[in-house]
């Protein structure tokens, strides 16, 4: 039916859907607020108690009138509240923390800078298209796009870890690492996945296999957690080589690639793979009719890499192609599960 054809006027609509249908399209106000009170320190600035505006605008070099009406934005949205003359933090500016072991701070920098920014501009496109924007909005693959502006390439690893954290969490306590020294990270960004194994672990080695403006990252994560001698970053690409080990950690890497690419990469470890060694995958699985969090991510990655999320059927495609067979599903936090794979 198009546009012109559909019966008017709507009789379902109400005051309740006009004010919700609003919500959602400035949504991306929010993000830009949230972006800038993460960009601002607020949560740094107001961890030791109440500020004013005028003193935040001095630290951090700001228009006073501007900063005062972005804090009054932020009570909005429910990350500061009115204290006095000035502002306090809520437990929800807490994980804008960079230092809080739930900090969200890099996601929120990363998901509002220029690469996914003006790649999701362009939405429409990419569903007319069926493909990714990121060549029409950066003209360039995101991956090449990072490689090229390295600050925002280590933002978006930083980020991969603060999405990351409780799910790796979750997955370390439910993987059995029995039988297995040396674990490879598969474009494993800072490297949280594999070193949070580490630390649990200590018979483990880990490599974290990345594209070499990820490596440096990776290797200071390492250091940062004192585990740089069990940790070897290798600047690679593993769509040519993965190298040997007893345990693959492939975390939302296959989500990233069409059928094919990962169909390439799950060979590759599947060649590396010594006896007895598995692929461990952990990725949204998705159902046909799902109203959750995983189709929003599907959008993203058909945005950003004309990519997508997967049913379990084909996962075990995917398995099936590349000489693997799925032998465990563990649910992990929805809409998450991790997969383990063996060689067939
Ligand atoms: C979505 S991120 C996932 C990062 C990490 N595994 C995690 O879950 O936090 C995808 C990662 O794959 C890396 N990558 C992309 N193409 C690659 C390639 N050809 N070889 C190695 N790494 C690659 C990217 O640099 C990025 O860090």
């Amino acid at each position: 039916m198009t546009v012109d054809e559909h019966p008017s006027p709507e009789p379902d609509a109400t005051l309740e859907a006009h004010g919700a249908v609003m919500q959602m399209v400035s949504g991306f106000w929010v993000s830009q607020i949230v972006r800038t009170a993460a960009d601002f320190s607020l949560a740094e600035h107001l961890r030791d108690g109440p500020r004013t505006a005028e003193e935040i605008a001095s630290r951090e070099s700001a228009d006073v009138s501007a900063t005062f009406r972005l804090m009054r934005a932020c009570v909005s949205v429910g990350l500061l509240a009115f204290e006095g003359e000035g502002f306090a933090g809520t437990p929800l500016l807490a994980v804008l923390h960079r230092d809080s072991p739930m900090s969200v701070k890099s996601f929120a920098l990363a998901q509002t800078a220029p690469g996914h920014w003006l790649t999701w501009g362009r939405t429409s496109d990419a569903i007319r298209q069926g493909r990714s924007q990121s060549t029409e909005a950066l003209g360039k693959s995101i991956f090449d796009y990072f490689a090229e502006h390295p600050q925002e390439g280590a933002l978006f690893s930083a980020a991969m870890t603060d999405l990351s954290t409780p799910v790796i969490l979750e997955a370390v306590k439910e993987l059995d690492v029995t039988g297995a020294k040396t674990v490879v990270d598969v474009g494993g960004a800072n490297g949280a996945f594999v070193l949070e194994l580490l630390a649990a672990h200590p018979h483990l080695e880990g490599v974290v296999l990345e594209l070499p403006h990820a490596v440096p990252g990776a290797e200071a994560e390492a250091k940062n957690r004192g585990l740089e001698d069990r940790l070897e970053g290798v600047a690679g690409d593993f769509f040519e080589l993965v190298p040997e080990g007893d345990l693959y950690l492939l975390k939302y890497i296959l989500h990233d690639w069409d059928d094919e690419s990962c169909v390439r990469i799950l060979r590759l470890c599947r060649q590396a793979m010594r006896p007895g060694a598995r692929v461990t995958v952990v990725d949204m699985v998705i159902a046909e009719q799902d109203g959750g969090f995983a189709p929003l991510m599907d959008i993203a990655m058909l945005t950003m890499l004309s990519s997508r999320e997967r049913t379990a059927a084909e996962f075990d495609s995917l398995f099936e192609q590349a000489g693997l067979r799925r032998v465990r599903t563990t649910e992990l936090q929805a809409p998450y599960s991790m997969i383990e794979a063996v060689a067939v």
